[in-house]
């Protein structure tokens, strides 16, 4: 009972994510070491603030990030996610168009990687659903 009640109330940050795709590849970034699931590939995105809705998060957020302008973005997935010392709720946009050129804006590495070869890179485990669609829709 106090199990449930926990995960009932427990408190999920709400992140937008954007699969940043260019024919049979996407942009993908490396977290920083020290972050919550640091050193792992991720799908450029963050968290979305009070008052702002997840397209708005994630235009700003790439903008922020990769120095892009989302010109359109198509809802993807959401997935949850309870890490144990965090729990997630992504909401994972398609961006297939957009202005400029994806760059480690923070710092971070950056690369293009084609879609077949996603699985070979470590990704935070809740993200083993995105890839497993993303190869089933576009490979
Ligand atoms: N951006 C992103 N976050 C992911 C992915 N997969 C995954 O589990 N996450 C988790 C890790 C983090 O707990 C959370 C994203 O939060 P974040 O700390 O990167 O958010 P942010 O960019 O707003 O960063 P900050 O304001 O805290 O500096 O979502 C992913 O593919 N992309
Ligand atoms: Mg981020």
């Amino acid at each position: 009972m106090e199990n449930t009640l926990n995960k009932a109330h427990k408190h999920t940050v709400n992140v937008a994510v954007g699969i940043i795709l260019r024919d049979t590849a996407c942009f993908v970034t490396k977290r920083n070491e020290t972050v919550h699931q640091g050193g792992k590939w991720e799908f450029p995105g963050g968290k979305v603030e009070r008052d702002e809705n997840v397209t708005d998060a994630l235009a700003r957020e790439l903008r922020e990030e990769l120095g892009i302008d989302v010109i359109d973005s198509e809802p993807f997935m959401h997935i949850e996610h309870d890490y144990g010392d965090k729990h997630v709720t992504l909401h994972i946009h398609t961006v297939s168009s957009f202005t400029g050129e994806p760059r480690g804006c923070e710092g971070q590495q950056g690369a293009w990687v084609l879609l077949e070869d996603l699985q070979k890179l470590r990704f935070p485990d809740a993200n083993k659903a995105i890839i497993t669609k993303l190869e089933a829709q576009y490979l």
